[in-house]
């Protein structure tokens, strides 16, 4: 089928002429909210805002309006959450914005979300669907996972939402460009990988590795101990990564698989990645109704290098706990065991 073409007054091309308006949206959010098209804080707290948003939703009713914004609209509300620990920082930068935007708060958030990780290296180039209309009402408390959950809970919490423990996995990519400031409050901004500026599998690696320490004030709740100085591991991610319903889902995004349809484990990652973040976007709202907007969305950089252990890691710190899949070895990282630095 031949694509329609439109040419905007501001010269972008697009497939539908509604989707012009969001092009100086897009520019304001890069050069105002992402400091110039950066995978920083503000990115990945607006990727963690449109999950905190979307996963508000049940398929048996019930619950809130999903992908519809109501973080923002009623952020006094929703940042009073437990699970909302944090969320205030990037509701408080995302409101001028959002004002200024004219979008109902929904196409905010999830066009923020669109864009911000666009900026990481490696990300797959997301899709946005306009059209949301205003939420009517404030999520309902516990529908956001929690680290200290069980992965019953957690994959239970899911289900609920319309997604598989493979879905599930998929989305939790997003650790791969993210830190904690609130998990342990005397280290903001620590890392879950060594590389959060980077889409990349490195996260789904390193959960794997044998734990040596806390990166700040001992343990806290919802946290284990990380293999390398300065990062931090969620206690949900690891036993994601062991359990025997998700482990093979998880280990599979961290390696090469030769015989796979998928080339390599990047391309797995970010084709699940973006599939279940296409639907995770759209939670509670009518897909048919709203106009795919998604070339309005800036391509992202690619991440084709092959990840590597840190630097004293090998084969021997892998927790393997899915027996059923190869973990070949890759190369390690030269010279000291690094600190990562906070992000
Ligand atoms: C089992 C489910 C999940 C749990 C328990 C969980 C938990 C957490 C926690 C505790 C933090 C750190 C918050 C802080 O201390 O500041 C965090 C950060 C983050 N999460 Fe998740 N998460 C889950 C799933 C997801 C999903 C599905 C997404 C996106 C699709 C996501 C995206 C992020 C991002 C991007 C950050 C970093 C935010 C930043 O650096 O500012 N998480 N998550
Ligand atoms: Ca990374």
């Amino acid at each position: 089928a031949l694509t329609k073409r439109v040419t905007c007054a501001s010269g972008h091309v697009t497939t539908n002429r509604a989707c012009c308006a969001l092009f100086p949206i897009v520019d304001m959010l890069q050069e105002g909210l992402f400091d110039g098209n950066e995978c920083g804080e503000e990115a990945h707290s607006a990727l963690r805002l449109s999950f905190h948003d979307a996963i508000g939703f049940s398929v048996h009713g019930g619950k809130g309006g999903g992908a519809d914004g109501s973080i923002l609209a009623f952020n006094k509300t929703e940042n009073a959450f437990h699970a909302n620990g944090g969320i205030d920082d990037i509701t408080d930068g995302q409101f001028p914005f959002f004002l200024k935007s004219g979008l109902s708060a929904g196409d905010f958030v999830h066009l923020a979300a669109a864009v911000g990780t666009s900026n990481c290296p490696g990300a797959p180039r997301l899709e946005f669907m306009f059209g949301r209309p205003p939420p009517k009402a404030p999520a309902p408390d516990l529908t956001v996972p929690e680290p200290t959950d069980s992965v019953t809970k957690i994959l239970e919490r899911f289900a609920d939402a319309g997604f598989s423990p493979q879905e599930a996995i998929a989305l939790l990519s997003s650790h791969t460009i993210a830190a904690a400031d609130v998990v342990d409050v005397t280290i903001p901004g620590t890392p879950f990988d060594s590389t959060a500026g980077t889409f990349d599998t490195q996260v789904f690696l390193e959960v794997l590795l044998k734990g040596k320490q806390f990166p700040g004030n001992g343990s806290q709740p919802g946290e284990v101990l990380s293999p390398l100085a300065g990062e931090m591991r969620l206690q949900s991610d690891f036993r994601l990564s062991q359990d025997p319903r998700t482990a093979c889902f998880w280990q599979a995004m961290s390696i090469r698989l030769r015989y796979s349809y998928y080339t390599d484990n990047q391309q797995r990652m970010v084709t699940e990645f973006k599939a279940a973040m296409a639907k995770l976007q759209v939670l509670g709202q009518n897909r048919a109704k709203l106009i795919d907007c998604s070339d309005v969305v800036p391509v992202p950089k690619p991440f084709n290098s092959n990840i590597k252990f840190p630097a004293t890691f090998s084969r021997k710190d892998v927790q393997v706990a899915c027996p059923i899949l190869p973990f070949p070895n890759l190369a390690t990282v030269a010279g000291p065991a690094p600190t990562i630095p906070p992000v």
